[in-house]
């Protein structure tokens, strides 16, 4: 883990809303091979960041740095490109798509073949969409839904939902994944395999920004916890330290309050 160059940083960001500063002088970074958790109460500006950072929004002040470049003023396809990938709160899918077909729509956003490959059915072409099948595949098994790949999504529990979401976030093969509130609706044993599936991205290059109300689950795997209250933030630490810090125990969970493990 390097804090020197770290992987994204955002300096004194600001968003405002009609007189609401969503997100207030903002600054922080997500060092390479970490995963760094955004927590704070309703309405806190978690999800705006989010939304800064993957360029649905443009900010009214501030910078935006991935690996080092300024990506401030990109637009969503091209954070996407340079290697931002997302999930969303309200989870969006192709319902009436397979499971693999979902998986393989977001691979096909990646085209290197043309279109007369395609016509021609060149073997480029059919080499290609071999290979997609095979990584759709792939990442389905990691994370436990390739005996679900044909029923179509809007088949799917809320749980497995999510976690075809982050398969088809994964496919755009990213350098970060932005995860909002990823374990919401998941059973204890689909947090906890969630937990170990993050923890195997992560090891593999793929660093993660989470927002998440778990606090069990963000204590569990986060290397850091930045805490933002009314879009500024008021603690950055470790899980132990955050854990610990008044502040934070009075603004997020209430006076006389305790952050348990789920
Ligand atoms: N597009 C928008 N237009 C107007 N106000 C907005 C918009 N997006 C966010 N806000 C406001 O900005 C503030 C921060 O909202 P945001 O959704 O970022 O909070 P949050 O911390 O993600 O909350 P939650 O945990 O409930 O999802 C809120 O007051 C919200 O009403």
């Amino acid at each position: 883990m390097s804090t020197v160059n770290p992987l994204l940083q955002v300096n004194e960001l600001s968003k405002g809303f009609m007189g609401i500063r969503a997100v207030d002088n903002f600054s922080f970074a997500v060092p390479h091979g970490t995963v760094v958790g955004i927590i704070g109460p309703n309405g806190a500006g978690k999800t705006t960041v989010f939304n800064l950072i993957s360029k649905l929004y443009k900010p009214d002040n501030g910078r935006i740095y991935l690996g080092g470049q300024d990506i401030t003023d990109f637009k969503p396809y091209q954070a996407n490109q340079i290697g931002i990938a997302r999930t969303f709160q309200n989870i969006r899918l192709l319902g009436n798509l397979t499971v693999l077909e979902n998986v393989m729509v977001t691979l096909g956003t990646r085209a290197t073949y043309t279109m007369v490959d395609v016509i021609l059915h060149r073997r480029s072409f059919q080499k290609i969409e071999a290979e997609r099948l095979q990584l759709a595949n792939e990442l389905l098994k990691r994370v436990g839904l390739l005996h679900r790949c044909n029923h179509k999504a809007s088949a799917l529990s809320y749980g497995e939902q999510r976690r075809l979401e982050i398969v088809r976030a994964l496919a755009t093969n990213p350098k970060i994944l932005l995860m909002d509130e990823p374990v919401a609706g998941m059973n204890r044993s689909e947090k906890d395999d969630l937990a170990e599936f993050i923890k195997s991205i992560v090891s593999e290059g793929v660093s993660v920004l989470l927002i998440e109300h778990d606090m069990g689950f963000v204590m569990s795997i986060c290397d850091t916890i930045i805490v933002l209250n009314y879009g500024k933030k008021i603690a950055e630490g470790s899980p132990a330290l955050v854990r610990q810090n008044e502040e934070v125990i009075e603004a997020y969970l209430g006076k006389n309050a305790h952050v348990k493990h789920s």
